[in-house]
Parts: C-alpha cells; sequence; structure tokens
C-alpha cells in the first residue's frame, strides 16, 4: 500500500481479494447504488478484485467531474478480457479518449447524427411509424416487439439501406445477439484474465485456459455482427442497385476517391455505433412510455389534447416540436422517470486527481448513477410521480436531457436523432390510440408493476395494458 496524497473515497469494506464482489446489487443496481450513498456520500468506491470503481450519485458530482474536468475523464475502461483478447478495443464505445480514432468517430457520426442530417430521415420515419400503428392494431400486446422492430427498420436503413421485414429480421436478431454477447462479456468480475492478467499467456488446453476459447467464439460472434452487415451494403453500393444510407454516403465520398483499409475500418465501426447505441434505447423509452401512459392516464389526456389541437389530422413534423410544450415536457419526463441508460457507460480516469479532498487514482473507473440524479429529490420533489408539468410554468425543474445522454467527451452523439424519432413516434401513437390500464377477468383495472432488467439499456419487464385505436377515430 503506497501512502496517498489524500485519502481514497469512503466505500463498502472490501474482502481480501475479491474486493466488495458478493455486495453488488443483482437487480436495478442503481437503487442499491443510491441507498449506499446514504451511507458514504455522494462519491464513493468499491472494489472488484483490484479493480477501484467510483459511484457518483448526484448532478453537482457528476458535473463537476464528467462535464468539468472532461478532459480527464472521459476514457473507457481497458480489461483484458473485453477490449483487448476479444478484439473490442477500436470499437466506438470502448475506444480510449486518447485514441486519434475517438475524435474521428465522433466527428464521422456527427456527420449522420446532426440536425441538418435528421431532417434527411424524416420519410423513413414517417413510414416506419406507419408500419408501426399497423402492428398495435393486429397484435398490441406485442408492442415491445413492434418498438424493436420499428428502431431496427429506421436504424438499419439509416446506417445500411436494409429494409428490414418483420420483427425476425435477420439483421435485427444478429445485433440482437450482439447485445447479449456484450452483456455477458462485461459482467464484473466474470473473468479471472482481467484479474491475473498473466492467465493471457497461459494456452487454451492448459488449466484455466479455458477463457481463450469462450474468447475465439465472442469475437468470432461480434465479429459477425459488424462484419455483414457491412460486407453487404458494399456488396450492394457496388453492384449500383442500393438505398442510400450513412455506409453508401462514406463509401462513396463526394471527392471520388477510393477508401484505405483504415478508412473502410474506421467507417465499419462506426456504422454498427449507430445499431448498438440506437435501437435498444429507444425500445426501452417507447416501452416507458406506454407504461407511463397507461399509470398515468391524466397526463395521456393533456398530452392528446395538444396532439389533436395542433397537428389535427395530418402528420406530424419535426417542426410541430416547437409548438408543443405539453409533449417536449411528456418527453423530457419519460426520459427522467426511465432513464433509458440508468448508470451510462463507465468512464475512466486519466490521472491521478483529488476531488471534494478525495484521492481519485489514475485509471478508476467511473460511472455516473443517472437514475440517482432522476430521484434526486432537492431537484425533483416527489421523484416517483410522473408529472410532464415539472417543466412548465415560471420556475421549470431541471431539464434530464443535461445527464440522460451522459458527459463530457462522451455524450451521446444520437441525443438529437432520439428526440426526432420519439417526438414522431409519440405523437403519431397519442393521436391513434388510447393506451390504459388492461382488465381483468373480474372486470377490475390491473395496476402493472412496473420492474426494470439490470442491463446496461435498462427496460421495463413486460407488463399488461391496452393499446386500442382510438374509437373517434378511424382505426
Ligand atoms: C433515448 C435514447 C438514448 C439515450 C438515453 C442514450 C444515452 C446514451 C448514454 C448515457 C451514453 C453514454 C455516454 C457516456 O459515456 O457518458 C450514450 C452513448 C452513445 N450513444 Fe446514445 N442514447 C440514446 C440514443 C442513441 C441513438 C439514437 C444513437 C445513434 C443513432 C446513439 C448512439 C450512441 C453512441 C455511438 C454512443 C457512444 C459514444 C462514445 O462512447 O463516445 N444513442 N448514449
Amino acid at each position: 500500500y503506497r501512502s496517498t496524497p489524500a485519502p481514497l473515497p469512503p466505500g463498502p469494506k472490501p474482502k481480501f481479494i475479491t474486493g466488495n464482489l458478493h455486495q453488488l446489487p443483482k437487480t436495478e443496481r442503481w437503487k442499491t447504488y443510491k441507498e449506499w450513498s446514504n451511507t458514504y456520500g455522494p462519491m464513493y468506491m468499491y472494489r472488484v478484485f483490484g479493480r477501484k470503481v467510483i459511484i457518483l450519485n448526484t448532478f453537482k458530482t457528476i458535473n463537476d467531474l464528467l462535464d468539468g474536468r472532461s478532459n480527464l475523464y472521459s476514457d473507457r475502461p481497458r480489461s483484458w478480457m473485453y477490449t483487448e483478447i476479444v478484439g473490442r478495443k477500436f470499437s466506438v464505445f470502448s475506444v480510449s479518449s486518447q485514441s486519434p480514432r475517438h475524435k474521428i468517430y465522433r466527428k464521422l457520426l456527427h456527420s449522420g447524427l446532426n440536425a441538418r442530417a435528421i431532417n434527411g430521415y424524416y420519410n423513413l420515419m414517417e413510414q416506419e411509424v406507419r408500419t408501426l400503428a399497423n402492428n398495435l392494431i393486429s397484435s398490441p400486446s406485442n408492442f415491445v416487439d413492434h418498438f424493436r422492430q420499428n428502431a431496427g427498420a429506421i436504424i438499419l436503413q439509416l446506417a445500411y439501406g436494409w429494409t428490414v421485414t418483420g420483427t425476425r429480421d435477420r439483421f435485427v436478431v444478429l445485433m440482437e445477439e450482439a447485445f447479449l454477447l456484450n452483456s455477458e462479456l462485461t459482467a464484473p468480475g466474470k473473468w479471472l484474465v482481467d484479474v491475473f492478467p498473466f492467465l493471457r499467456f497461459v494456452p487454451s488446453w492448459f488449466p484455466g485456459g479455458s477463457f481463450k476459447i469462450k474468447a475465439e467464439e465472442f469475437k468470432r460472434e461480434l465479429l459477425a455482427v459488424d462484419k455483414i452487415p457491412f460486407d453487404w451494403a458494399k456488396k450492394e453500393i457496388n453492384s449500383g442497385n442500393y438505398i442510400p444510407s450513412f455506409t453508401s454516403q462514406h463509401l462513396l465520398p463526394e471527392d471520388g476517391h477510393k477508401l484505405d483499409v483504415e478508412e473502410e475500418d474506421i467507417l465499419k465501426w462506426t456504422s454498427s455505433a449507430l445499431y448498438v447505441g440506437g435501437a435498444d434505447t429507444t425500445v426501452a423509452f417507447m416501452t416507458a412510455f406506454i407504461a407511463a401512459m397507461t399509470l398515468w392516464p391524466s397526463a395521456q389526456k393533456k398530452a392528446r389534447q395538444e396532439v389533436d389541437k395542433i397537428i389535427g389530422a395530418r402528420k406530424p413534423l419535426f417542426t410541430d416540436q416547437a409548438s408543443m410544450p405539453y409533449i417536449s415536457a411528456l418527453i423530457k419526463e419519460v426520459l427522467r422517470w426511465a432513464p433509458p441508460a440508468p448508470m451510462g457507460l463507465p468512464h475512466c480516469v486519466t490521472q491521478d486527481e483529488i476531488y471534494s479532498d478525495y484521492f481519485i487514482p489514475k485509471d478508476t473507473i467511473i460511472f455516473a448513477n443517472i437514475w440517482g440524479v432522476s430521484r434526486e429529490e432537492d431537484i425533483y420533489p416527489n421523484p416517483e410521480e410522473f408529472d410532464p408539468e415539472r417543466y412548465l410554468g415560471p420556475s421549470p425543474q431541471m431539464d434530464p436531457r443535461k445527464f440522460v445522454f451522459g458527459f463530457g467527451r462522451r455524450l451521446c452523439p444520437g441525443a438529437a436523432f432520439a428526440e426526432a424519432s420519439v417526438f414522431i413516434n409519440v405523437t403519431s401513437l397519442l393521436s391513434q390510440f388510447t393506451i390504459s390500464k388492461a382488465i381483468d377477468t373480474n372486470g377490475a383495472e390491473i395496476i402493472p408493476n412496473i420492474e426494470f432488467t439490470n442491463t446496461v439499456t435498462s427496460h421495463i419487464k413486460p407488463f399488461p395494458c391496452s393499446i386500442k385505436p382510438r374509437t373517434d377515430k378511424v382505426a
């Protein structure tokens, strides 16, 4: 133990080798992390084997460090298994903030997701919301599958020019597998090689080396996710018969030059990041929207009044948002009430630091408890209550977009795109459907129990509700 210039942040007492692994919560971990802050304060540290992890639980600590000192706090943790052996080092989500690739990726993503680019996706979103509405009419209880198809169809067409057909679409299934693999691979404390890096030299047939066989499988499968859609798009583009997409726009640059191997690799990683970052999060949002509308009919009623007044029988346009304060507030409130990524993604600090009289060593993993901020009572009184009016009136509460999309140099590049796409979906669904509680066999309303999955993008687990075409409109 070397002496440190200031004490390390407080935290639960670690065990000798495994640290706090045995205490890590298995369900809705953000809730336990918020409870721990009652004991240890807004910033505390735990350990998993030798690795130090800090959880920031208040808007102030998060804003001071991840935004205020973003030049130091925007790295991602490296791990032997995930980033090195399975080879995810160059993925957009894992790339080091110190790698030149980080800036290149962000610039490229911005080119495909900025306000002007988003206008170009309007027809696609509009066409897909019609498919979504038809699917909801024919099988309303499968609403999550329909949201998945909707998000997948928009993003796969945007990224590769791929047209999704049905819920079991080949590429949608491929991408869904990637989510499962990624969450298995990144579970804390799962791989011994991250604790004892010398194990990477052990051959796969030797005791303790079998993880290498698993690693090869993961590598192959994850590579397929990035490569198969990209190679498909390339083939279409070369044939001359293709739907314009992010990939086609960059594979055929205006100056006519042919991409070299490195440029192609960059494009491949950014196209797949669009899907990985964009599909699951919008599904989580739309599911939470349905849950909120089921539980709070008065908010639904007010929102629908605004939709009927401003949009009436025509299609919603992006520009309508400016004249729909209640809908804008409702979208903010869904983001706050059920943040799609409640713990965000891990950040990592690139040098020794002091904050609030505590020492934060270089390479410490930092998580922002986004959900914790959404429940800070000083900022959001009565935080479990879904109430869009928080953001209206003379003294509005803080806009949750300040924290649900992440921080510093890692801020979500898809935020504006996500908002545009959920705006079209939310207004269209409110204008065409009534969402209410399901009725049990005795004719009583079922109050859904809201529970979230413990994953990076957290989804509300299946719950009963009723989604019906509005009786006052023609289905
Ligand atoms: C409601 C929807 C969304 C939410 C709540 C959300 C939230 C987040 C959060 C919390 C992060 C981590 C930021 C950090 O590390 O501090 C992130 C990163 C990212 N998001 Fe989103 N996101 C959403 C939609 C999208 C969409 C639609 C796309 C693309 C089409 C996208 C692409 C990405 C990418 C590529 C990153 C990685 C950025 C990096 O590591 O540099 N996201 N998002």
